[in-house]
């Protein structure tokens, strides 16, 4: 067990805490503006929040017409924009120890004094370290939802979209389908080419799929040789032929290396959401389809029986 010294206690703590308490009174409600806006920067990670927040403050000391701020984040470009702008421009590229953290711009309709652009800067250097912060979350939670093999979305952006999609299917009655794809008899592919093969192909697989997809789509690779994909605005027919399309494509993807050829085919299961149900009924019922479209000899589709009936 680790052993915790004893502390004890000194002369002057009484002072120390009634010091301790004075600081708090202050930091809390001082009219100092960069406490105010460290504070308030410290209360949150996301990155539109702290941009209101320093767009709200800064606005109190050099007012502005449009504070505009761009940056690419995990190959995702992130922009915020606040009101309409004006001809003066006052443009920051946020540097931290050797890193780029986007662009800040402030837009207004007058010119900026001398003054004020130092006292933006001093507002920059003052926020810079939580926007490094915010910024650096964000592309942890990309991380987080990726799958390192393909760069698709993963399981855990499927299950995260998933329960946001149910949840909008029964609040506005709009039709989501949702597809499984799992390539067949992938294990002897591994066997007989061995896993770098196996991982080339997965790739492959998976770009061919997005590149079937529209962009409205969502791609997910669900597990290991299974795939997911979302379809907002989509009834089950014609998901059906959206899953014809991608097993297609999947066998249209060929994997060479000098003699070596190697393709598969993939089955799939479709259910479309249904008032009321869960993300995991619905999920259910998809690899419901998916496992009687393998149980019937793979490379082809089954969809999941609704109330009006299924295949
Ligand atoms: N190369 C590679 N193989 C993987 C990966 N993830 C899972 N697999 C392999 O995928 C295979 C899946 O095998 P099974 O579940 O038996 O399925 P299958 O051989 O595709 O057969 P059916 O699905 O029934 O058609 C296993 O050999 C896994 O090792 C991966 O990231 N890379």
């Amino acid at each position: 067990m680790k052993h915790t010294p004893f502390v004890s206690k000194s002369a002057d703590q009484p002072q120390k805490l009634a010091a301790l308490k004075q600081a708090w009174q202050e930091w809390t409600t001082s009219p100092d503006i960069l406490a105010r806006l460290t504070r308030r920067l410290s209360t949150t990670l996301s990155l539109e929040n702290q941009l209101t927040i320093f767009a709200e403050e800064a606005a109190t000391v050099v007012p502005f017409d449009s504070l505009q701020y761009r940056h690419r984040i995990a190959k995702q470009d992130f922009v915020f924009s606040t009101g309409l702008g004006g001809p003066h421009r006052a443009e920051y590229r946020l540097n931290l120890e050797g890193a780029h953290f986007g662009t800040l711009t402030l837009l207004r309709r007058k010119r900026f004094t001398e003054e004020e652009l130092g006292g933006i800067e001093m507002l920059i250097g003052t926020a810079i370290c939580p926007i490094r912060n915010a910024c650096q979350f964000i592309a942890l939670e990309q991380t987080a939802r990726t799958d390192a093999l393909t760069g698709i979305p993963n399981k855990r952006a499927l299950d995260e979209d998933l329960a946001r999609t149910s949840h909008l299917s029964d609040r506005h009655q709009e039709t989501y389908s949702l597809i499984l794809l799992d390539l067949d008899h992938f294990k002897a592919v591994n066997d007989i080419h061995g896993h770098l093969v196996g991982d080339q192909i997965l790739r492959l697989t998976a770009e061919s799929m997005e590149r079937t997809l529209r962009v409205s789509d969502s791609i997910f690779r669900f597990g290991g040789e299974e795939f997911a994909v979302l379809l907002p605005h989509t009834a089950s027919n014609e998901a059906r032929e959206v899953a014809d399309r991608l097993r297609e494509a999947v066998t249209n993807t060929i994997f060479e290396r000098g003699d070596i050829r190697v393709g598969v085919t993939a089955s799939c299961g479709v259910s479309t959401h249904m008032q009321g149900e869960s993300a995991e009924q619905w999920l259910t019922r998809a690899d419901e389809a998916l496992y009687r479209a393998k149980r019937e000899g793979r490379n082809q589709t089954r969809i999941s029986a609704t109330i009006s009936g299924g295949q």
